[in-house]
């Protein structure tokens, strides 16, 4: 394989008519690293990938695939190599001849390129099939047969579109560790296009959360988790309440928010903006059942509902002019104590816990 390669953004735009897709990001993807951009239908991150992989224009900013500018290149090459949704497989050509496809666009002899491919098939498991045509594959092989072809150019990254969404749940978790091992074993640069949590979590080194043409937060798969930059990250994430209000006190890294017609709540952290109102974060985990020791770090709320997800209990609760809020238990630890919805229970947490969340410019 070819040595992988850094990957910048610099100012990137995409622009469709009087649609701004993508807003002048910046960003570098270290060399060798697992690179998920998760986001929400229409987030931008799939103009961004294929902007990467030249099928898409760059409007405005620089792409840079180590230390070359690639906008202007063609996407053969770029030294990147793309996996699509659908595999885009040829479904009269057998298995040899699909992963052989781009040796023969490079004008590689026959008995070459098929001797490369049949390498790649048995890399891929998959030698047992090679005369076989993608439909008498299953799902699963069929991505094996798509990864294949796209590796078969030795590129310098991988770019993968949604690659495992056309897989049933069950078959999803596997090849999503085959993905994870292939990327560790040949220390090639991956960037892979998802809105699921799951997944990102599971695969990167490298999480990009993009909302409406931005980067929210671009950091490794813990930060974001515990740590959400901003409240759509933490929201997107789907593990943390965030708790809206107005600055009433600052003093030294913290601050004190009045929820609109409700409590006031103190978080870690000092907001970056002027804006008079704040939001912060809290783990629906890290929330106990039982009165606070400082007002500020608790509130006493009416249970609304209760669900039982197996490992854990999720309680959704309503209370000092918070509504919305989720509190999830170990089922140990519920069945403990049970509470049914209408109940007042106490909830509080730690001075640690809650912490004021920044904005995106722009
Ligand atoms: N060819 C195009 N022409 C015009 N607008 C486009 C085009 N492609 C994408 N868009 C718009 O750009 C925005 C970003 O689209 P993009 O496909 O990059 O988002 P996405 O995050 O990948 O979404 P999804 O998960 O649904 O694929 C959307 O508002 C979309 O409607």
């Amino acid at each position: 394989m070819s040595q992988a390669a850094e990957i910048e953004l610099a100012s990137v735009s995409k622009i469709y008519g009087s649609t701004r897709a993508v807003h002048a990001i910046s960003l570098k993807i270290p060399a060798g690293s697992y690179c998920c951009f998760l986001g929400p239908s229409g987030c931008g991150k799939t103009s961004t990938l294929r902007m990467i992989a030249g099928h898409e224009t760059v409007s405005e900013g620089d792409i840079l695939l180590g230390n070359t500018i690639v906008n202007d290149l063609p996407p053969a090459r770029r030294g990147t190599a793309m996996m699509f949704q659908s595999y885009a497989l040829f479904p009269h050509l057998d298995l040899v001849d699909n992963v052989a496809f781009s040796l023969k666009m490079q004008g590689i002899e026959k008995p070459e390129r098929r001797n490369t491919a049949l390498e790649m098939l048995k890399r891929m498991q998959l030698e047992p099939y090679a005369s076989r045509r993608p439909a008498q594959l299953s799902g699963g092989q069929q991505q094996r047969v798509a990864l294949a072809r796209a590796l078969i150019t030795r590129p310098q990254a991988l770019l993968l579109d949604e690659p495992l969404s056309a897989l049933d749940p069950f078959l999803k978790i596997r090849m999503r560790a085959e993905l994870k091992s292939l990327q560790t074993s040949l220390g090639m640069t991956f960037v892979h296009v998802t809105h699921s949590q799951d997944e990102a979590m599971a695969l990167a080194d490298l999480i990009v959360v993009m909302n409406d043409g931005r980067i929210e937060q671009a950091a490794n798969p813990r930060t974001v988790f515990e740590r959400p930059a901003t409240a759509f990250v933490a929201q997107f994430m789907g593990n943390h309440n965030v708790i809206s209000g107005r600055v009433v006190e600052r003093t030294g890294d913290m601050t004190t928010i009045e929820v609109n017609g409700g409590g006031r709540f103190t978080a870690l952290g000092v907001p970056t903006h002027d804006d008079p109102h704040a939001d912060f974060a809290l783990r629906t985990d890290h929330i106990r059942l039982a009165p606070a020791d400082d007002p500020g770090f608790g509130f006493t709320a009416i249970v609304q509902n209760v669900e039982d997800l197996g490992a854990t209990v999720k309680l959704s609760v309503a209370g000092a002019g918070v509504e919305d809020f989720t509190v999830v238990l170990r089922d140990a630890d519920y069945y403990r104590n049970p509470v049914k919805a209408g109940d007042a229970v106490p909830l509080s947490w730690a001075r640690n816990d809650a912490i004021i969340l920044g904005r995106v410019a722009g």
